[in-house]
């Protein structure tokens, strides 16, 4: 049987009297791609940041590798949500070696990495040179640097050019056939339904479905239809 990566039970955040995320149960085992869909304002990255331990639930539990708190697991888990910090004036080699320092990671590390996300004839230009498409790619040779076992990515293909969406997609199929597990939200139903193995479909906070791509298909055909259908 799988290892159960992730477990939210009746998983609750409220902002005031309003129910941002609102009795969320489900699992996520090892090896899934979870695709997180939903309106704006559905929760989503409400969700992801009590996962990453950034807020706290206010009822209700998760367990991740089978701990309630998420600091420890944090070197089992890695995040690209779009907040990268990095460095201005010196490289993406430089910043990657400064980060691979802090985390205590092999610095043998850093040019592999720099390779696997396209940058490795960029790694030497000023990070304030990059573009968008560009400083994606090393917020996610960032985010793996530490070979997690769980990749949280909040809209990972936003304001990116089409060569950036494949390069993500590549990326999250390439992390799928390592084993990994991925749990992704986007607005790109098309782009997430190519590469995910489960979706969650959130509304008004709540979960109106959980379940496999098989499932899916079998109940909606496609995931728009789902999507379109349980709202
Ligand atoms: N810090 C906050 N204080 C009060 N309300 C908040 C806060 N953060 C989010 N909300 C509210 O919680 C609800 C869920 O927001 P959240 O950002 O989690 O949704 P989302 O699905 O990620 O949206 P989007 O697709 O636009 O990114 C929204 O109604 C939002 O206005």
């Amino acid at each position: 049987m799988s290892q159960i990566v992730l477990r939210t039970v009746q998983l609750t955040k409220k902002y005031g009297s309003q129910s941002a995320v609102d009795n969320i149960s489900f699992t996520v085992e090892e090896g899934q791609i979870l695709g997180v869909i939903g309106p704006n304002g559905s929760g989503k990255t409400t969700l992801f940041s009590m996962l990453l331990g950034l807020r706290k639930p206010s009822s209700g539990s998760m367990e991740i590798f089978g701990k309630n708190n998420p600091e420890e697991v944090r070197k089992e888990m890695a995040a690209i949500m779009d907040q990268a910090n990095f460095y201005l004036r010196i490289s993406a080699r430089e910043n990657l070696t400064i980060s691979a320092l802090t985390k205590g990671v092999p610095l043998d590390r850093v040019d592999p990495l720099l390779f696997d996300v396209g940058l490795e004839h960029t790694g030497n230009k000023a990070f304030q040179s990059f573009s968008y498409g560009m400083m994606k790619r090393l917020e996610i040779a960032d985010a793996l640097l530490t070979d997690p076992k769980l990749i949280i990515m909040d809209e990972p293909t936003n304001g990116l050019d089409p060569e950036g969406i494949l390069f993500i997609r590549q990326l999250i199929l390439d992390l799928k056939a390592k084993g990994k597990t991925v749990i992704i939200s986007s607005h790109y139903l098309d782009e997430i339904e190519k590469v995910c193995t489960h979706f969650l479909i959130l509304g008004n906070g709540k979960c109106i479905f959980h379940g496999s791509k098989e499932a899916v298909k079998e109940n909606y055909e496609t995931l728009e239809s789902a999507f379109v259908k349980r709202l």
